[in-house]
């Protein structure tokens, strides 16, 4: 763990990753027993809630509580950031709309909002890379840089950029946690950003550029070969080193993607669970077990996006997806459509009388 982290520097930021990193603890067993065990109580036959028996397990390991007294606090994490590549020509829509839909998240408009707002879920909205001037009162500014530089040309951003941008995550993550929050979703706006996405699982996934590459906002078949290709041209000028995922992601990468790791480095080291999204936010969490392996039990995966190479990112952190709603958006909407599902999980622990109080035969 430390070596991949080694290589930050020196640096404040270097060393704030390092701290985070090694600050990622492992999973409460005992607590998990304990669940497990109530689970085995309650008035149903054995393991016939399935996948939430096991969810609840798991949050019982991750927050150290086999028996949660109220549900956690949510907040979908919206991390935005512009994409020098899409002077490629790799995305249906243009750059402007990144900053527009910061906007539009911060006034309540956009699908993640409609879809947090179903749950009680609050969005949190950071600027860490748009391009271009961006200010509203609600907006988190993190700005590490106005964008990347055109991957397809050199280096994205450089590795400190990276480190800053991973840092300004788990510092977002630990704001709210101090705040409250106790269960987070990862959500992002960057016009291109399916791109460095596909890159970047290319190389950690030892995949070709057609195998991950897909249409994001619906690129059409010309769109799609450029897209190819900027992938392509980008592993091949940048040459990344796959043993070290710092410069993997500073060369291949974005700032909405790095922040993303951040934000869930910063939420293992406290013990919060993250909801992962689509296929960005997939990438982004497989960037960030790179780094610190500890934080990948602290992962749920929401949904399977239509978009290619998402089914096999999950794959690599061996993630199984709740959904499968056939969405493709990003925002951090299919994140938050499982957040009921979480809910569901601790409510089982927490209210279901057990065969003894309710006077139910055992088998
Ligand atoms: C209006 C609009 C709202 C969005 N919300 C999320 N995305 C999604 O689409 C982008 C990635 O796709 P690509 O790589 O093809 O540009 C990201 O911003 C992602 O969050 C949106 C895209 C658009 C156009
Ligand atoms: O899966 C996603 O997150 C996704 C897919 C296409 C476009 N934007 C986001």
């Amino acid at each position: 763990m430390l070596g991949a982290t080694a290589a930050a520097g020196d640096t404040e930021a270097g060393e704030k990753l390092d701290a985070a990193i090694r600050s990622i603890g492992a999973l409460d067993e005992a607590a998990m027993r304990e669940a497990a065990a109530r689970l085995d109580q309650l008035i149903k036959p054995p393991g016939s809630l399935g996948r939430l028996e096991e969810l609840a397990i798991r949050l019982a390991g991750i927050t150290g509580t086999p028996v949660a007294e109220r549900p956690l606090r949510k907040a979908v994490v919206v991390m935005a950031g512009d994409h020098g590549v899409c002077d490629e020509g790799v995305s249906a829509f243009p750059q402007e709309v990144t900053p527009q839909m910061v906007l539009n998240f911060l006034q309540g408009g956009a699908a993640i909002n409609v879809l947090a707002r179903q749950t009680g879920a609050e969005v949190v909205c950071v600027d860490i890379g748009v391009k271009g001037d961006l200010a509203h009162e609600r907006l988190l500014s993190r700005r590490v840089r106005g964008g990347t530089a055109n991957m397809a040309r050199g280096a994205a951003m450089t590795r400190e950029e990276a480190i800053r941008a991973l840092v300004a995550g788990i510092e977002v993550a630990e704001e709210l946690a101090e705040r409250g929050y106790g269960l987070f979703a990862t959500g992002e706006m960057g016009i291109g950003n399916t791109t460095p996405s596909a890159a970047l699982l290319a190389v950690w996934g030892g995949l070709e550029a057609k195998e991950v590459v897909g249409r994001g906002t619906g690129i059409d078949d010309a769109g799609l070969a450029r897209k190819r290709e900027a992938v392509e041209r980008a592993i091949a000028v940048n040459r990344p080193d796959e043993a070290d995922p710092l410069d993997v992601l500073s060369k291949l990468g974005g700032l909405e993607i790095a922040g993303l790791a951040g934000v869930i480095i910063g939420a293992a080291s406290r013990r919060c669970p993250v909801v992962i999204d689509g296929f960005i936010s997939t990438v982004a969490a497989l960037a960030a077990c790179k780094l610190a392996p500890g934080a990948e039990p602290y992962l749920i995966a929401s949904h399977l996006s239509e978009e290619r190479g998402h089914g096999l990112a999950l794959r690599k952190l061996g993630l199984a997806p709740m959904l499968h709603l056939g969405m493709r958006l990003g925002e951090g909407t299919g994140a938050a459509l499982v957040f009921p599902l979480i809910d569901a999980a601790g409510g089982v622990l927490r209210e279901m009388a057990t065969f003894d109080s309710a006077g139910v035969s055992k088998g």
